[in-house]
């Protein structure tokens, strides 16, 4: 596996894999990997001749100096877990690689971004958008790989692609969970015993919200069982539960025929702020 830590490493790599016919794949991560991750490089190699994964825990994206500061970092742990599934290159670049400039770019989504963390997180998604569309025009991979357990960042991206016209397909990969059901993620780390204990209610909770859904079970009521399911436990500080329209992700006041619907949650557990959601097939 190679190491790339530069802008122009990364150009001069993919063009030569291009150049000689292969398919390239890209799996964009924030590092402290974990099996999600490693399944969205499982299925870049079985689809593409190269897999570039990236590690770069991307500043604009950031609304909190706090969470920035503390993410998980675990470079070289990442580097050995990622040769064995079939990483070919790495790119790890430092901040002033990818910003050697402040950005004055501004992302809009309209509406996709004005719920949920959009709503929470003012800028996240501008930040995304922003290194997205960077590692996009540096590796021109013909896939890009994310994972759903960030249903609304394959949104936004995929509105992203069409946009700006990039010659690439996303592909959404299912979220990993750990045996009780948590979803697997990289802020999991920073969960202490009393935390992780009680985190597996988030999914509890979606589940129980699911069966609802399939019950046909107003999305107001819903969200009332979901929330108080969440307040009964005092660890648990909820920010938001919402029912809304796979697709477009608006807030549903009732079903539509044909429609999935998503349920997604955000809540922070001991200064730890996790987000999770199932989908409802119509
Ligand atoms: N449990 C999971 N299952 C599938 N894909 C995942 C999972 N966790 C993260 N991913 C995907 O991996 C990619 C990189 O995510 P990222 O590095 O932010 O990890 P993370 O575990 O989501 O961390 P955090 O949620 O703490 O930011 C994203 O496309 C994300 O959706
Ligand atoms: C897509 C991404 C790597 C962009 O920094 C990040 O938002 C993530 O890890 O989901
Ligand atoms: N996986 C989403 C990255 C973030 O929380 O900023």
């Amino acid at each position: 596996m190679q190491i790339l830590t530069t802008a122009a490493g990364l150009q001069a790599y993919t063009e030569r894999a291009r150049q000689t016919g292969k398919r390239v794949g890209l799996v964009p991560t924030m590092g402290a990997l974990h099996a999600g991750h490693l399944q969205l490089v499982r299925a870049a190699r079985a689809d593409c001749d190269e897999v570039i994964a990236s590690l770069f825990v991307n500043p604009t994206q950031f609304n909190s100096a706090e969470d920035f500061r503390l993410y998980p970092r675990l470079p070289e742990a990442d580097a050995a877990l990622l040769a064995p599934v079939g990483c070919t290159a790495l790119f790890v670049p430092s901040v002033d690689e990818i910003y050697p400039r402040p950005t004055v770019l501004r992302f809009d989504f309209g509406a996709l971004e004005q719920v949920m963390e959009g709503a929470h997180r003012p800028g996240h998604f501008n930040g995304v958008a922003t290194v997205v569309s960077k590692l996009f025009h540096l590796a021109r991979p013909h896939r890009a790989y994310f994972g759903q357990k960030d249903w609304q960042q394959v949104a936004v991206i995929r509105q992203l692609v069409a946009d700006l016209s990039f010659d690439l397909e996303i592909v959404a990969c299912p979220t990993i969970r750990e045996a009780d059901g948590l979803a697997m993620s990289s802020r999991n780390l920073r969960l202490d015993a009393e935390a992780r204990a009680v985190a597996p209610l988030l999914h509890r909770v979606l589940v129980a919200a699911a069966a609802e859904v399939r019950q046909g079970i107003l999305p107001a009521q819903v969200r009332a069982s979901a929330a108080s399911a969440l307040a009964s436990e005092p660890l648990v500080t909820p920010e938001y539960f919402e029912v809304a329209d796979a697709q477009t992700l608006q807030p549903l006041s009732e079903y539509a025929a044909g429609r999935d619907v998503v349920l997604c949650l955000a809540a922070h557990l001991g200064g730890v702020r996790l987000i999770d959601n199932v989908v409802v097939a119509a």
